[in-house]
């Protein structure tokens, strides 16, 4: 099987992926065009933020499968692959210490100065009094967007630093909530009209662009500071810019929206010209240790995919078929029952949506159910039953859909 990886991984992954019997094509500083016109003969496809368009899976026809050795997946295109029948995996939760550490930072970046601390340390520029007005974290009101891998390690680390937490998130509840040890909000608004700094950690999706909205950010306190190391497009940020352009807030940003996609060169942002933002390279998942643990998970997945036909943390499979109904089959284990049952169905034009097959100790007898989308008249299950030798009962059952 031949892995394709269109980003780096540590060198111990690719010896992994060799002893499994993969063939490595490793491509570390590979670009989204560079990927437009397929990876050839590759089953699988590794990437960390390298953006996996629809013309890279529609000019792939080997491809199979594309990891994403990370937790967002929102640079590759879900629907295209869901269109093509290619498996989406990522690695969650592998990186969710490194990117709670980092947030962290920029909270302390934010309160001591320390960038520009640095900064004027190195040309020279000694400003003891200037940099002695940090208010001091211990007391201060944390507001979490979002309590999934990423926000519940953040929370660990504020309430050690004795910062109370109050936090939204759409599963959040008040039992869940006791346990982390915060305030539950009713709204994302809430929290921002209640907390002195508010950190965002949630996914991007449909659902979620722009949650972070220009109502949100206007709730903000004056001298609130904003951390956002989830994803550019859950913020609006339109507003974000007016709002830092104001001086109101102040921010420590880990991503933003004309992030270069390029792996190294200049670049130019709106946002450099603001003293009241500290910006970083997109390096929240960027330690050693969890740039190990994704590419160990991302590993073990191709291990599963090829050694057992599965695929963990796929992401892409329909959560549940709409099938109402699902017909039950124990039948004799040998060549063609489940054809013959088949095609009963497709005679009678009904599709069968999932199919599982499982067999009985001994080897002889098994069980297939299989869910269809339209209710098939007691003819075809009749049918199905006068099959003696092949089947031992057929049963039309609804689904709890
Ligand atoms: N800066 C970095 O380097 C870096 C590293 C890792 C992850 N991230 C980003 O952080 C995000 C969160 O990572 P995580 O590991 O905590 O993921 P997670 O899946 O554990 O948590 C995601 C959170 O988003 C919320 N969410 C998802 N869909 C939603 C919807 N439709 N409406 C409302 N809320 C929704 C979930 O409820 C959960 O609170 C990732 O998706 C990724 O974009 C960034
Ligand atoms: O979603 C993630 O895991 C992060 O955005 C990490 O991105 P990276 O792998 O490009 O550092």
């Amino acid at each position: 099987m031949i892995v394709y990886l269109a980003d780096k991984l540590p060198e111990a992954a690719l010896k992994e992926l060799g002893s499994l019997g993969c063939e490595v094509e490793n491509h570390p500083d590979a670009t989204s065009s560079d990927i437009a016109n397929g990876i050839g003969k590759a089953m699988v496809l590794v990437v960390r933020s390298t953006v996996v368009t629809k013309e890279c899976i529609n000019n792939s026809p080997n491809l199979t499968l594309i990891i994403r050795a990370g937790a967002g997946v929102n640079n590759i295109d879900l629907d295209a692959a869901s269109k093509s029948g290619i498996f989406v995996a990522n690695c969650p939760g592998q990186n969710s210490i490194a990117v709670a550490e980092l947030t962290m930072g920029l909270i302390l970046s934010l309160d001591r100065f320390l960038p520009d601390n640095v900064i004027d340390f190195r040309s020279g520029n000694w400003k003891k009094a200037v940099y002695s007005k940090a208010d001091g974290l211990y007391g201060k009101t944390l507001g979490i967007i979002g309590t999934g891998q990423i926000g519940t390690e953040v929370i660990r680390r504020a309430r050690a630093f004795g910062m109370p937490v109050v936090a939204w998130s759409r599963s959040l509840t008040p039992e869940k909530a006791e346990q982390l040890d915060v305030t539950c909000a009713a709204s994302v608004k809430e929290v921002a009209s209640q907390c002195d700094i508010l950190s965002i950690h949630l996914a991007m999706s449909p659902e979620t662009k722009s949650l972070i909205s220009s109502d949100v950010l206007s709730g903000l306190k004056d001298g609130a500071f904003f951390i956002n190391t989830a994803r550019a497009e859950v913020v609006d940020e339109e507003a974000l810019y007016r709002e830092l352009n104001s001086g109101r807030i102040r921010a420590g940003l880990d991503v933003f929206s004309d992030e270069p996609e390029f792996k190294k060169g200049e670049f130019t942002s709106r946002f450099q010209k603001l003293d009241n933002v500290y910006i970083t390279h997109h390096i929240g998942a960027s330690t050693k240790q969890a740039q190990m643990a994704v590419a160990m998970d991302a590993v073990d997945i191709v291990r599963g995919y090829l050694q057992e036909g599965t695929v963990r943390n796929w992401l892409n499979r329909c959560e549940k078929t709409q099938a109402p109904w699902q017909l039950i089959v124990r039948h004799f284990d040998k060549p063609g029952v489940l054809a013959n049952v088949l095609a009963e169905l497709k005679d009678a034009g009904i599709n069968a949506q999932e199919m599982e097959n499982v067999i009985f100790d001994g080897m002889k007898t098994a069980c297939c159910s299989i869910q269809l989308d339209v209710k098939p008249d007691d003819g075809v299950i009749d049918a199905i039953n006068e099959r003696h030798d092949e089947v031992i009962t057929a049963v039309l059952l609804p689904t709890r859909t």
